[in-house]
């Protein structure tokens, strides 16, 4: 989270735990204490781990991976050790199920599912660290097999990637009228489990890079979109 001093913003690095609920709790409740001390965030952004959606390629292309079974061919995906910067940040699991299938919040009449980092700074960190940008998924349990990652490629046919905080820190940065951003460094596919598949050190590795790599973007941005 970054707040706006006369000098040098400063910033307040946060583990707030696992999952959506932990997310937004730990989010909260630091944008609560620090507007009551007079030093309030601007920015909140959250940073980890995710897991990939493999780009389905359409068939023939050179090198074409296996993709989500069921996703519309040609759709993008991020790889792992590579990194994604949410220009949506959408809760997958929020709703209900019903006779004709998942049904988010919204159509039930509630609250909401997605948020939208302001679009400027969304390019310009991407453009810094070298990200794609896409839908980044908010899940509360990690995928573990094909059906449904087909699922939730074809109900979010632009998910790059799924992660269990964004949607949590996301709904805090709101009640709180503060943008919001979510960068996330691919560590496993999103499919059948495979925990020997994960690369959980790179991507931390390649995280900390891009920090460095986009930090001067988090300082000189201004709320302009
Ligand atoms: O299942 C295991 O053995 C296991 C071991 C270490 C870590 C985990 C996690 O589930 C970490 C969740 C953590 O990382 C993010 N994350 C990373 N990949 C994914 C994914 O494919 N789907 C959802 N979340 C993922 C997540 O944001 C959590 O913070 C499991």
């Amino acid at each position: 989270m970054a707040r706006a001093l006369a000098e040098a913003p400063a910033r307040d690095v946060l583990a707030v735990g696992v999952g959506p609920a932990a997310a937004a709790a730990g989010t909260a409740t630091a944008l609560a204490r620090a507007a009551a001390e007079g030093r309030p965030f601007d920015l909140v952004v959250s940073a980890g781990i995710g897991g990939g959606f493999p780009p389905d390629l359409p068939p023939g292309t050179p090198g074409a991976p296996v993709g989500t079974p069921g996703a519309p061919v040609g759709t993008p995906g991020a790889p792992v050790g590579s990194l994604v910067v949410a220009d949506e940040i959408t809760v997958a699991d929020l709703g209900a199920e019903t006779p004709e299938g998942f049904a988010p919040v919204t159509e039930l009449g509630f609250g909401a599912v997605t948020h939208r980092p302001p679009p400027s700074l969304v390019r310009e960190v991407a453009a810094a660290c070298g990200a794609a940008t896409g839908t980044v998924l908010t899940v509360s349990t990690v995928t573990g097999s094909a059906e449904r990652a087909a699922g939730l490629r074809l109900r979010h046919p632009r998910a790059l990637a799924e992660a269990m905080e964004g949607f949590g820190v996301a709904e805090a940065a709101a009640l709180h009228g503060l943008p919001v951003l979510e960068v996330r460094a691919i560590s496993n596919p999103v499919g059948p489990r495979d925990r020997a598949a994960w690369r959980i050190g790179d991507a931390l590795a390649a995280l900390s890079d891009a920090f460095g790599k986009f930090a001067p973007v988090l300082r000189s941005w201004n709320t302009h979109d």
